[in-house]
């Protein structure tokens, strides 16, 4: 035996799927190294979400979001990270027209990033291709509820399940997605009665953002948890505020440059 240290095992899809009911989940965002190795020491699972359009490249939604952007960040992040299960956020235009279409748009992102799962939006209507992918060797989490790349059908990013005669509904996509393979399912963004509704119902673990405290797990993107979006959602705790910390440093920064009191004589080259 040799005595360095073996590799650290990263989470597995059965180790998160069999956390259904118990120790809750934790998993955050994130679409870079440095912080995805941060992230590492305290996530069960990182999610490369396409909210990194908006994040990262100040567009207005995930709608815009191109497959190559996704495995850029993807890449990113698994170098990043030893531990955690990474899953990729399937963008819009990638996967809803056809199974076949999602094979080879997933199969494309697993190969080019490393990660470990892939992550798609929509409930009964993507039972199918879930199914297909999973079949074929590509672990899903499901994502239903407030689905931002839907948000032109739904009149923007509105809570769901304010009208209780949606939840049926509601309800039969989550077991939509779960009868058809997916190891997890994000609900983002409904009220709290629908989230414990469908976490009940459910045989995998349900992933909540802005769905109450009765899923199996949480999520926040983690530069909304860090202070670094100025329009925080109702759902999220802000932990830190990186936002003043860095206008602070930019700023003296800055005036250092200007009275010449940066670099000194530790940064200069002799
Ligand atoms: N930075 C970031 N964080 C996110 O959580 C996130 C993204 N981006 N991009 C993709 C989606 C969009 N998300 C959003 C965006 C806005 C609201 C929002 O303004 N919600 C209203 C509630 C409106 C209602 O109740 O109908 C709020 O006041 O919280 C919610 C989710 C969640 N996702
Ligand atoms: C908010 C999470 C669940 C997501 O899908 C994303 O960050 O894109
Ligand atoms: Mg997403």
């Amino acid at each position: 035996m040799s005595s360095q240290t073996q590799p650290i095992r990263r989470t597995t899809v059965p180790q998160i799927r069999a956390r259904k009911g118990g120790d809750p989940i934790v998993s955050l965002t994130s679409y870079h190294a440095h912080t995805a190795a941060i992230v590492d020491r305290y996530a069960d699972f990182i999610l490369v979400g396409d909210s990194l359009g908006m994040v990262m490249h100040g567009m207005d939604s995930t709608i815009g979001v191109p497959l190559d952007l996704m495995i850029m960040h993807g890449r990113a992040v698994v170098r990043g990270t030893k531990k955690a299960l990474v899953v990729v956020d399937m963008p819009f235009g990638t996967y809803e027209e056809s199974p076949n279409v999602a094979f080879r748009n997933a199969a494309t992102i697993m190969k080019e990033t490393g990660c470990g799962a892939v992550k798609l939006e929509g409930g009964a209507r993507m039972a199918e291709t879930i199914h297909f992918l999973v079949e074929r060797g590509i672990p899903v989490m499901a994502h239903t509820g407030l689905t931002p790349q839907s948000s032109h059908v739904m009149g923007g990013f509105k809570t769901q399940g304010r009208d209780d005669s949606t939840w049926d509904a509601h309800s039969a996509d989550a077991r939509a997605v779960a009868d058809a393979g997916a190891f997890a399912v994000v609900l983002e963004g409904m009220v709290e009665p629908l989230a414990a509704r469908i976490t009940q119902e459910v045989a995998i673990p349900t992933i909540g953002i802005g769905a109450s405290v009765h899923c199996d797990g949480q999520i926040l993107v983690l530069e909304d948890m860090l202070g670094l979006n100025p329009w925080t959602p109702k759902f999220v705790k802000v932990y830190g505020q990186l936002g003043p910390m860095i206008e602070d440093a930019v700023s003296r920064y800055a005036a250092d440059v200007k009275s010449r009191a940066f670099p000194t004589e530790d940064e200069v080259y002799r």
